[in-house]
Protein backbone atom coordinates (compact mmCIF):
# COMPACT_ATOMS: atom_id res chain seq x y z
CA UNK A 1 0.00 0.00 0.00
CA UNK A 2 1.43 3.42 -0.67
CA UNK A 3 2.41 5.67 2.58
CA UNK A 4 0.63 8.48 3.40
CA UNK A 5 2.80 12.01 2.49
CA UNK A 6 4.45 13.81 5.49
CA UNK A 7 2.96 17.45 5.38
CA UNK A 8 6.84 18.66 3.90
CA UNK A 9 6.65 15.91 1.16
CA UNK A 10 3.09 16.93 0.94
CA UNK A 11 3.45 20.86 0.19
CA UNK A 12 6.72 20.12 -2.08
CA UNK A 13 4.95 18.28 -4.17
CA UNK A 14 1.99 20.83 -4.19
CA UNK A 15 4.62 23.82 -5.43
CA UNK A 16 4.61 21.58 -8.50
CA UNK A 17 1.20 20.93 -9.41
CA UNK A 18 -0.59 24.28 -10.24
CA UNK A 19 -3.75 24.61 -9.37
CA UNK A 20 -4.00 22.14 -6.32
CA UNK A 21 -4.41 22.79 -3.02
CA UNK A 22 -4.76 21.01 0.35
CA UNK A 23 -7.80 20.74 1.60
CA UNK A 24 -9.22 22.30 5.40
CA UNK A 25 -9.95 19.56 7.89
CA UNK A 26 -8.94 16.14 5.36
CA UNK A 27 -5.56 15.12 4.42
CA UNK A 28 -6.43 15.40 0.46
CA UNK A 29 -6.10 17.69 -2.07
CA UNK A 30 -8.10 19.84 -4.34
CA UNK A 31 -8.54 21.31 -7.77
CA UNK A 32 -11.43 22.98 -9.35
CA UNK A 33 -10.97 23.04 -13.07
CA UNK A 34 -13.52 25.63 -15.37
CA UNK A 35 -13.57 24.42 -18.97
CA UNK A 36 -15.27 26.20 -22.09
CA UNK A 37 -18.16 24.27 -21.63
CA UNK A 38 -19.86 20.58 -21.20
CA UNK A 39 -18.37 19.08 -23.71
CA UNK A 40 -15.17 19.81 -22.57
CA UNK A 41 -15.42 19.37 -19.16
CA UNK A 42 -16.92 16.00 -19.53
CA UNK A 43 -14.06 15.40 -22.44
CA UNK A 44 -12.00 15.83 -19.52
CA UNK A 45 -14.29 13.76 -17.35
CA UNK A 46 -13.72 10.52 -20.13
CA UNK A 47 -10.31 10.68 -20.08
CA UNK A 48 -9.52 11.33 -16.56
CA UNK A 49 -11.68 7.94 -15.62
CA UNK A 50 -9.59 5.84 -18.15
CA UNK A 51 -6.67 6.98 -15.84
CA UNK A 52 -8.36 6.71 -13.08
CA UNK A 53 -9.21 3.50 -13.59
CA UNK A 54 -6.07 2.25 -15.29
CA UNK A 55 -4.06 2.86 -12.10
CA UNK A 56 -6.85 1.68 -9.80
CA UNK A 57 -7.18 5.09 -7.78
CA UNK A 58 -10.33 7.27 -8.10
CA UNK A 59 -11.08 10.75 -7.89
CA UNK A 60 -14.12 12.53 -5.68
CA UNK A 61 -15.33 14.73 -7.98
CA UNK A 62 -18.46 17.01 -8.70
CA UNK A 63 -19.42 18.49 -12.00
CA UNK A 64 -21.49 21.23 -13.10
CA UNK A 65 -22.01 22.31 -16.49
CA UNK A 66 -18.45 23.62 -17.11
CA UNK A 67 -16.57 23.31 -14.12
CA UNK A 68 -15.16 19.53 -12.59
CA UNK A 69 -14.43 19.84 -8.95
CA UNK A 70 -11.53 17.07 -7.47
CA UNK A 71 -10.09 15.79 -4.53
CA UNK A 72 -7.78 13.21 -4.56
CA UNK A 73 -6.97 11.13 -1.20
CA UNK A 74 -5.99 7.38 -1.09
CA UNK A 75 -8.44 6.05 1.14
CA UNK A 76 -6.79 2.64 2.14
CA UNK A 77 -4.05 5.32 3.47
CA UNK A 78 -6.04 7.82 5.04
CA UNK A 79 -4.28 10.89 3.32
CA UNK A 80 -2.44 12.04 0.40
CA UNK A 81 -0.46 9.46 -1.26
CA UNK A 82 2.03 9.60 -4.68
CA UNK A 83 -0.77 7.87 -6.07
CA UNK A 84 -2.97 11.08 -5.77
CA UNK A 85 -0.04 13.18 -6.43
CA UNK A 86 0.28 11.25 -9.68
CA UNK A 87 -3.52 11.65 -10.66
CA UNK A 88 -3.11 14.96 -10.23
CA UNK A 89 -0.16 15.63 -12.68
CA UNK A 90 -2.23 13.16 -15.10
CA UNK A 91 -5.58 15.93 -14.83
CA UNK A 92 -3.06 18.16 -15.43
CA UNK A 93 -1.65 17.16 -18.42
CA UNK A 94 -5.37 16.32 -20.06
CA UNK A 95 -6.84 19.79 -18.70
CA UNK A 96 -3.40 21.20 -20.71
CA UNK A 97 -4.33 18.91 -23.80
CA UNK A 98 -7.69 21.17 -23.62
CA UNK A 99 -6.68 24.63 -22.89
CA UNK A 100 -6.68 24.75 -19.44
CA UNK A 101 -3.47 25.91 -17.43
C1 LIG B 1 -9.97 -2.54 -4.14
C2 LIG B 1 -9.41 -1.30 -4.78
O1 LIG B 1 -8.11 -1.50 -5.21
C3 LIG B 1 -9.42 -0.12 -3.83
O2 LIG B 1 -10.71 0.05 -3.29
C4 LIG B 1 -8.93 1.16 -4.47
C5 LIG B 1 -9.79 1.67 -5.59
N1 LIG B 1 -9.61 3.09 -5.83
C6 LIG B 1 -9.16 3.92 -4.89
N2 LIG B 1 -9.12 5.22 -5.09
C7 LIG B 1 -8.71 6.06 -4.15
N3 LIG B 1 -8.67 7.38 -4.39
N4 LIG B 1 -8.30 5.61 -2.95
C8 LIG B 1 -8.29 4.31 -2.64
O3 LIG B 1 -7.90 3.93 -1.54
C9 LIG B 1 -8.73 3.40 -3.64
N5 LIG B 1 -8.72 2.10 -3.43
Amino acid sequence: MAERLSAEARKSALAELPGWSETAGRDAIARTFTFKDFNEAFGFMSRAALVAEKNDHHPEWKNVYKTVEVVLATHDAGGVTKRDIDLAKAMNAIAGQLGVA
